[in-house]
């Protein structure tokens, strides 16, 4: 039998009864659905991870709809609890969705909602810290002063990579990799190469308008490839941030082979998910090569890291905060309730979840649509002309 689970309730008169299992940033997610006649009841439970039981306690036996957060087992069990208590929607509040059973959910036509857009330049912002922190040693130099062993300054004191003309390597030039893949080059003026399953058009123009842009300038203009094989990018890029979906396709993307291909004073960052690596390999591959580093924003069991990360100081670790910027956790909040909201409310699936904006506009009430609903297609959702 679940433990009863501890909740805030706001407008405990609405007609829908809508629950997420975690307080989320702002209040205009909050306001939004009780403008809608919702019940809003928010977990308030002090435990990190809800557990399978813990969500089937939360969701009752009525519930029209859940947000739900990356971190829970959004599978068979949950969507068929959720069905049982006449709910129709659930939204992850994150883009990535790979906790979710998505087939499970179209089994019991529940609609599954992500957040895209709204956290992609906070992510990419990251990921191009992470990349500048493990280039230039910064948290290994941080940690140095803190002891106290700074006595001076040394020609060869923490001497790290120039990003200056080297080449940045992006695997999975989506939203966010074509993002990041941006910063560094406009900011550090890198080369591009990327691979991806398909071509980033608007990622190549942007690249070739710079570079004309800086060759007008008397400066070496950047380049770009798109790399025919993964292979090619672990070997030729100096920095390699890694921005795919995690799926079977992706799953211990960079194992042991693989970083042996890769440059001896490479700089590897991971802003996607842990699983896409091989962290133990690369555990190793870190002790073997003092000058290869990385910046991990994900771990492959978290909130676990595996066995000697810790110790290694070529590694920078920081708890999945690569969203964490306050617009971004308004705004991924604010879209996972208008996903939940739009189907309880009937409405269309927005058309373009690359465009959210109209969304996330606070003086202007949302579009009448869910703004992104992954399995709309399979469930024959209809779609917003707006
Ligand atoms: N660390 C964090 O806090 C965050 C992590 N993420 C992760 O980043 C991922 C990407 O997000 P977006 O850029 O918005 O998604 P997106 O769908 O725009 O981009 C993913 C890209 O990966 C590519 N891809 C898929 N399989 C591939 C393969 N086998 N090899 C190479 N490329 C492949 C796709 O073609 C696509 O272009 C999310 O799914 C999520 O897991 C997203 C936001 C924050
Ligand atoms: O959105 C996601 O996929 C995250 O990992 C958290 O922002």
């Amino acid at each position: 039998m679940a433990k009863p689970v501890s909740i805030e309730v706001y407008n405990p008169n609405g007609k829908y009864r809508v629950v997420s299992t975690k307080p989320m940033p702002g209040t205009r997610w909050i306001n939004l659905l009780v403008e809608q006649d919702c019940r809003v009841e928010i977990c308030t439970q002090k435990k990190t991870i809800l557990s399978v039981e813990d969500i089937i306690a939360l969701i009752g036996d009525k519930c029209d709809g859940v947000i739900g957060q990356l971190t829970e087992d959004w599978g068979e069990t949950l969507f068929s609890a959720l069905s049982r208590a006449g709910g129709k929607a659930f939204s992850n509040m994150a883009v990535g969705y790979n906790n979710v059973d998505v087939n499970a959910a179209n089994k019991y036509g529940v609609a599954v909602g992500n957040t895209p857009g709204v956290l992609t330049e906070t992510t990419a912002e990251l990921a191009a810290s992470l990349s500048v922190a493990a280039a230039r040693r910064i948290v290994e130099a941080d940690e140095f002063m803190r002891a106290g062993l700074y006595d001076g300054w040394l020609p060869n004191l923490f001497v790290g990579n120039l990003l200056k003309g080297q080449t940045v390597g992006v695997i999975g030039a989506g939203r966010i990799g074509s993002a990041y893949a941006r910063m560094m080059v406009e900011g550090f003026k890198m080369n591009l190469i990327y691979y991806d399953l398909y071509q980033s058009t608007r990622l190549e123009k942007f690249v070739t308008a710079y570079g004309q842009f800086l060759k007008a300038n008397g400066e070496s203009p950047v380049t770009w490839k798109r790399a025919a094989s993964m292979d090619e990018v672990l070997q030729q890029a100096d920095v390699i941030s890694l921005h795919p979906i995690l799926d079977k396709t992706t799953y211990h993307l960079i194992n042991k082979e693989r970083l042996a291909t890769m440059k001896k004073e490479a700089v590897l960052v991971n802003c996607s998910r842990g699983p896409v690596v091989d962290e133990v390999a690369l555990v190793e591959h870190l002790k073997q090569n003092p000058m290869f580093r990385v910046g991990l924003d994900v771990f492959e069991d978290e909130p676990y890291m595996k066995p000697g990360l810790a110790d290694l100081k070529n590694a920078i670790v920081v708890p999945h905060i690569a969203s964490a910027s306050k617009w971004t956790r308004e705004g991924m909040a604010t879209l996972a309730a208008l996903n939940v909201l739009g189907k309880i409310k009937g409405y269309p699936v927005w058309s373009d979840a690359n465009r959210v904006e109209p969304f996330l506009n606070e003086n202007i009430p949302p579009p009448a649509a869910s703004p992104s609903i992954v399995n709309a297609k399979v469930l024959g959702l209809p779609v917003s002309r707006l």
